[in-house]
């Protein structure tokens, strides 16, 4: 595993930025301090292939009947061919909604109603990219055994969320994980340790004093 290399260079490499007065706009609406920019990653060959090694790794050990890896457009579409490749498995992606010319598929690459799937995202906050995403698979006869990302803020909200949709999820970073690494190494103060927490605690409730 991998996990203080990947650390240190994502926040080294400035993957990772802080705004605490500037508040960053999630995909979901949410605001944020935060902001955790796993596209850069694929500019890092070493970063990269930490990534995907401890990707493949982690799904080997919880999904050993894998057969399938499917990446989520755009951001885990090229995660998902690194890990497919190490594990030698074949791999399909999945777009947020059907193409609107072509042919008109939101799911691409080929699989079978045996075939046990697992996707991946880059980074997952309250669940929702990754859901519809196997929402879609599983529309098609496809069927997800599970979900992996590189990182999660695991929010209660993202919990709750997997809960309901009844999607095993492993991710391999988590925030509160990240948080204490940086706080450890000194990458962050006490002060933005506990501003961090803050937002962790309760995001939603956090943003309404920028409305
Ligand atoms: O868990 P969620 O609340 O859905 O948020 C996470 C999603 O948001 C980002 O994608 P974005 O929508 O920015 O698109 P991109 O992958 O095309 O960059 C990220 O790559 C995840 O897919
Ligand atoms: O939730 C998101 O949209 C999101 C959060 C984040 O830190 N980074 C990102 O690329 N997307």
């Amino acid at each position: 595993m991998h996990q203080d290399q990947i650390i240190n260079k994502l926040v080294d490499k400035k993957i990772i930025t802080i705004s605490p007065d500037k508040p960053f706009t999630y995909a979901s609406g949410m605001l944020s301090p935060i902001y955790t920019d796993l596209r850069l990653t694929v500019s890092y060959p070493d970063l990269r292939d930490w990534i995907a090694s401890d990707l493949a790794g982690l799904i080997k050990e919880k999904y050993p009947d894998v057969s399938v890896i499917g990446g989520v457009a755009t951001a885990g579409i090229p995660h998902a061919a690194w890990v497919a490749d190490k594990l030698n498995l074949p791999m399909i992606y999945v777009r947020p909604k059907p193409k609107d010319h072509g042919k008109g598929k939101q799911i691409e690459g080929l699989f079978n109603n045996n075939d046990q799937i697992v996707l991946i995202d880059d980074l997952i906050t309250t669940g929702g990219s990754v859901i519809n995403a196997v929402k879609a698979t599983e529309k098609e006869g496809g069927n997800v055994i599970g979900v992996s990302s590189i990182f999660t803020y695991y929010l209660k909200d993202t919990k709750a969320n997997f809960a309901q949709a009844k999607v095993d999820y492993s991710p391999l970073l988590t925030y509160p994980e990240l948080l204490q690494k940086e706080k450890e190494m000194k990458y962050i103060t006490s002060t933005e340790y506990e501003a961090l927490k803050t937002w962790h605690e309760d995001p939603w409730e956090w943003g309404k004093k920028f409305q």
